[in-house]
């Protein structure tokens, strides 16, 4: 069945409710929203994945024959959104598929569009379908090069593709239905893992939308709940999370082979305590436990105003674990929020060492300010260390607070 956001306006998507991994992200399914407009003319905006056709055709049967939909709207060309497009357009040849050029390059890219009745859009472009009027509005980078917003100006719906989305498999369509705090806890995840990096692009995007005064009463993304009732708090939050607006809190993620680490982050999580500033500490073991993923791992880091990484020497290296987080956090570029979080390394060893300079540089190229030399101690950390460890706590929580 489809499901009604406005008279004339249905969800017509499809739910996954069995992915549980995407791009390095965990996730407990998600749902690839697509939406039926219809006013004299009928416009289908995005679509689902490929395997998704039948769902999304007998949901949108459920207002209308599809083979009467007049226009394809794609906003965004990832095969999450566009998979079902081949088959539609076979079922569809002569309905014309508005989007921009460069999404019209990227689908050539992805399959064969011989034939493909494409009509390519800039931002104030307007498709008119008799009641109901559809206005594009190019965001580029957000997150593809492709990407573009719709908007429906008689009933204020924005269709944003993925931004504001949130990856949540649910019977709720609506934030009221699924919950605010839940709602929120989701976009925040999908923010943490997707958006960080493009946080200075959203604040001009918000601006540009803000500087055309339009109404926007629902948020109708390309993944999860629709914002009905709190389509200004994800504004808002999306606006907070880019300024870097966070917590007097430190997350403190770490690996260990025999402990010591352990010790020390616990430790420096005491000192953390001690001042009154929130800490998690998270052991990062292949994300087989709850919470100890990295995509829920940066997700902490969000909120948080430092992050300390901890790790042994393995081989000179830091660990396989505490690698590749540090390859993921380098390239969500957290530098880029507007408030710049603060950080260092810390971690065990029993010869020459090298862990902790490792990821001390990591932290630096993530955009992390790093402030303290890099705490490392030989082999079990002493009674001396120990304090130590709880001093660099207490230090890094004053710190933040006077941020
Ligand atoms: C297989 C293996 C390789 C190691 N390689 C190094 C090394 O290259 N350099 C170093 O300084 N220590 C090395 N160590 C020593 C550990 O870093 C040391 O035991 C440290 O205290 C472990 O910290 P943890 O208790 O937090 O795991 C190695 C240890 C093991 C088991």
């Amino acid at each position: 069945m489809a499901t009604e956001l406005a008279p004339g306006v249905h969800w017509v998507g499809a739910i996954d409710w069995n992915l549980r991994e995407y791009h390095g992200y965990t996730l407990p399914g998600t749902t690839y929203n697509a939406y039926l407009v219809r006013g004299e003319k009928t416009a289908l905006i995005d679509g689902a994945y490929h395997g998704f056709e039948g769902e999304v055709l007998g949901r949108i049967g459920s207002v209308c024959d599809p083979e009467t939909i007049d226009y394809i709207v794609v906003n965004h060309i990832e095969m999450d959104h566009s998979g079902t497009l081949p088959a539609l357009v076979k079922k569809l040849p002569d309905t014309p598929i508005y989007c921009t050029e460069r999404a019209r390059a990227g689908l050539a890219r992805h399959y064969d569009i011989t034939g493909w009745k494409i009509r390519v859009v800039k931002s104030g472009d307007t498709l008119d379908l008799g009641g109901k009027t559809l206005t594009f509005l190019e965001a580029p980078m957000l997150h593809w090069p492709d990407s573009m917003f719709t908007y429906l100006a008689e009933d204020a719906i924005l269709f944003p593709n993925d931004a504001f989305g949130q990856h949540v498999a649910s019977a709720a369509r609506f934030d009221d239905e699924l919950g605010h705090g839940a709602a929120m806890a989701h976009a925040q995840k999908f923010f943490a893992n997707l958006i960080i990096p493009l946080a200075p692009k959203v604040l001009k995007k918000l601006d540009e939308v803000g500087g055309l005064g339009i109404d926007i009463r629902m948020i109708a993304p390309s993944h999860g709940i629709i914002w009905r009732s709190h389509a200004g708090d994800i504004l808002k939050a999306y606006v907070d999370w880019s300024r870097g607006v966070a917590k007097d809190k430190v997350t403190i993620v770490y690996d260990t082979m025999h402990g010591s680490t352990t010790m020390m982050a616990k430790a420096i999580a005491e000192g953390v305590m001690a001042e009154g500033a929130d800490v998690r500490v998270c052991l990062l073991r292949d994300g087989r436990y709850e919470g100890t993923h990295r995509s829920d791992i940066v997700t902490e880091i969000l909120d948080s105003k430092a992050v300390l990484v901890g790790s042994p020497t393995l081989q000179d290296e830091v660990l396989p674990t505490v690698a590749g987080f540090l390859s993921y956090l380098r390239g969500l570029r957290p530098g880029r929020l507007t408030a710049k979080k603060i950080g260092c390394a810390f971690g065990s060893h029993g010869g020459m060492g090298g862990a902790v300079a490792q990821a001390e540089a990591a932290l630096k190229a993530a955009g992390i300010e790093v402030i303290d030399g890099g705490f490392h101690v030989n082999y079990r950390p002493d009674a001396d260390e120990i304090a130590r460890a709880y001093e660099l706590g207490r230090t890094v929580a004053r710190e933040i607070r006077a941020r």
